[in-house]
């Protein structure tokens, strides 16, 4: 599907879409999505569309909020995560997405390393990252090439939040969830079993998967334990 993707002038280098030269030209050639700057931001959105573009920002809005140092700590995450112990601090992203769990992790005083495959949410999140340079220390983005690759270092923690459809019901679904939707295919089955394999098989203290409070076990694997709130779970896997 990323071929359907319209990519204006200053957009990174080698994405995967077409070039377009500007908004009208996408809509012309029925693209659903398009990249470009807005505001000075690396941002996605459709074309004609009214909808505010989708970027990441660390620094403004609900995410600026859930960010300040006395909130992250009542975060189920970072409960999740529990207390690392000395000098084993880093956590592995390996879903990193829009690197909103990611920022928290940090702010809570982790190493996170962030992989993501999508080379086009890849790319929103390095411009994120740049534009956030105190988090961006505690925040190393890994290339696109390394998803799953074989970290060597102790790490404290690997963190796994796959997709996972939206519910049927939820005819709100926000635009920016539909886009990362359509960008990110669901995982199959099989794919999940390989992550979770392969989660359980790094260096780690422990693993984390955040679910949809409903939501099956990924890969039918039973946690240690989990930390419960009304939309999300996060269940641990102890690794000793
Ligand atoms: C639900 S989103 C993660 C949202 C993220 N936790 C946040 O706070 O913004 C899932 C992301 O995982 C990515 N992904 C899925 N499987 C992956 C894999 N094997 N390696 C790297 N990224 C993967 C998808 O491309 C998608 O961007």
């Amino acid at each position: 599907m990323a071929e359907l993707i319209g990519l204006l002038p200053g957009c990174p280098a080698s994405l995967p879409g077409v070039a377009v030269s500007d908004d009208a030209e996408a809509r012309s050639r029925q693209l659903a999505l398009v990249l470009g700057m807005h505001e000075g931001r690396l941002s996605l959105w459709r074309p004609g569309g009214q909808e505010t573009p989708l970027a990441v920002e660390f620094n403004e809005g609900k995410q600026g909020y859930r960010l300040s140092h006395e909130r992250v700590r009542h975060e189920r995450l970072i409960k999740a995560l529990g207390k690392p112990r000395e000098a084993q601090t880093t956590v592995l992203d390996a879903t990193a997405g829009l690197g909103r769990d990611a920022a928290l992790m940090a702010m809570a005083g982790f190493q996170v390393l962030l992989c993501e495959r999508s080379p086009v949410v890849h790319a929103l999140l390095a411009d994120g990252l740049a534009r956030a340079p105190s988090l961006a220390e505690r925040m190393l983005l890994l290339p696109c090439e390394d998803a799953l690759a074989q970290p060597t270092e102790p790490l404290h923690a690997v963190y796994l939040d796959p997709m996972f459809p939206a519910r049927e019901k939820s005819a709100a679904v926000k635009k920016d969830l539909q886009w990362l939707q359509w960008l990110c295919p669901y995982p199959q089955a099989d794919e999940e079993r390989r992550l979770m394999d392969w989660a359980l098989s790094l260096p780690a203290r422990r693993v984390i998967v955040k679910r949809p409070a409903r939501a099956p076990l990924l890969a039918g694997r039973t946690p240690g334990f989990s930390q419960k709130g009304k939309a999300v779970r996060f269940d641990v896997y102890p690794r000793g």
